[in-house]
């Protein structure tokens, strides 16, 4: 996967439908049944940023994670920030109960 910066024209609503753009990021709030689902889905998460380097920025409160993606070191969105919010929905999905 690559860290260019995405083309222009993009469709993000057809790739992340459940993704907000926010200029130079994503964004997605994921609820979960109480803390322990939470923590859960960001352990998965954690060991899948780490298996391909790349890192979300994100905050917990209880059974609420808020994800921004976005790749640093190009100050854009590259297919990174694609595969890993792709990858944080569908460990959600495995994670809800
Ligand atoms: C040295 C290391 O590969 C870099 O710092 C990686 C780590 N994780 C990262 N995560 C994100 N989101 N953007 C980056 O540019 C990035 N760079």
């Amino acid at each position: 996967m690559s860290r260019q910066p995405l083309p222009k024209d993009y469709d993000f609503q057809a790739s992340i439908p459940l993704w907000r753009l926010e200029g130079i990021q994503i964004s997605r709030e994921f609820i979960f049944k109480d803390f322990k689902e939470a923590f859960a889905f960001m352990t998965l998460c954690a060991q899948y940023a780490e298996e391909i380097d790349h890192h979300p920025d994100w905050s917990n409160s209880w059974n609420k994670v808020v994800v921004h993606l976005s790749t640093h070191s190009a100050k854009a969105l590259t297919e990174l920030d694609i595969q890993m919010a792709k990858a944080m929905d569908a460990i959600a999905l495995q994670v809800l109960t």
